[in-house]
């Protein structure tokens, strides 16, 4: 069964893309079917894995919204892109811009990217989104057509405000439109160990939130090899396989894989009682 990951947080720069490319690869390098969606119209998801002129692409997944909105019938494969690490990409572009518009005002308006996704589900072990930096209509797009969200925060600033607002979305999507979302848990990136500001926003968050919300156990460390891997348009695997980085997305990984299956076993276990 396909797992749906949303990576989200509507603050700009946290490593959500960063963490899609590494977290993706990352679990294609363990055998995993794996599709990226790029939800942000940005598009620096689909630059990022090398296809440096995302607005130039005659299919992305702006495409496929606006065929799923005019109830066009589409061949949801078309405009797949694949990268040489082993994963798949539907990229995203700023087209996206304008379809977040005409969602507005469209029926179905916060599940048309949930058909996209039931769509192509079958074909991966993993589909991960990568989120625009806001609260809008793509993100609760993507919140809707996933099984759990992931939360990066840069490690040396806490947005308080900011985490209560989206954790309220994230409710209220559960609330009106999937009440199986999950949160998977904070991911705490960009931590330089020269500070104590990672220990510290563990503090908080943990004070605050309480066992509600999960901080995984892995850190992604600050470097400077992690912000070089865009440009070169591959992941930190490839760009700096020793480094510290690469070591921290792999144990996210294993960390994410973990956390799926206790949470299968707790549903086995749910059922057995009931039975
Ligand atoms: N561990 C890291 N160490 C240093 N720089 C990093 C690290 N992770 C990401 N960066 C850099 O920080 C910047 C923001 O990261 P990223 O694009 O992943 O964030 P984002 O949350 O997706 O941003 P946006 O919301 O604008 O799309 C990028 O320039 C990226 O290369």
């Amino acid at each position: 069964m396909s797992k749906v990951i949303a990576l989200a947080n509507q603050k700009g720069g946290v490593g959500k893309t960063t963490t899609a490319v590494n977290l993706g690869i990352g679990l294609a390098a363990e055998g995993k079917k794996v599709l990226l969606l790029d939800g942000d119209a940005q598009g620096n998801l689909t630059d990022s894995l090398g296809f440096h002129e995302p607005d130039s692409l005659s299919v992305s997944l702006a495409t496929m919204l606006v065929k799923g909105m005019t109830e066009e019938p589409y061949e949801p494969r078309e405009g797949i892109l694949h990268h040489h690490e082993g994963i798949d990409l539907m990229p995203g572009n700023i087209e996206l811009s304008a379809v977040e518009v005409a969602l507005v005002n469209t029926m179905s308006r916060e599940t048309i990217m949930r058909s996209y996704v039931d769509s192509v589900k079958a074909d991966y072990d993993y589909i991960l989104i990568d989120c625009m930096p806001s609260l809008g209509m793509m993100t609760i797009n993507a919140l809707a057509a996933a099984d759990s969200v992931i939360i990066p925060v840069q490690a040396h600033y806490l947005p308080a405000k900011g985490m209560t607002q989206l954790l309220q979305t994230v409710a209220r999507v559960r609330r009106q439109i999937n009440p199986k979302l999950a949160v998977d848990g904070v991911l705490l990136t960009m931590v330089d160990s020269r500070t104590n500001f990672a220990k510290d926003i563990s503090f908080v968050l943990r004070r605050d939130y309480g066992d509600k919300l999960r901080v995984f156990n892995t850190e992604i460390p600050l470097s400077i090899r992690a912000a070089e891997t865009s440009a070169k348009g591959k992941s930190i695997y490839a760009h700096d396989p020793n480094g510290q980085v690469a070591k921290a997305y792999a144990a996210l990984t294993k960390e994410v894989q973990d956390i799926g299956s206790e949470r299968r076993s707790a549903r086995q276990h749910k059922a057995d009682q009931s039975r």
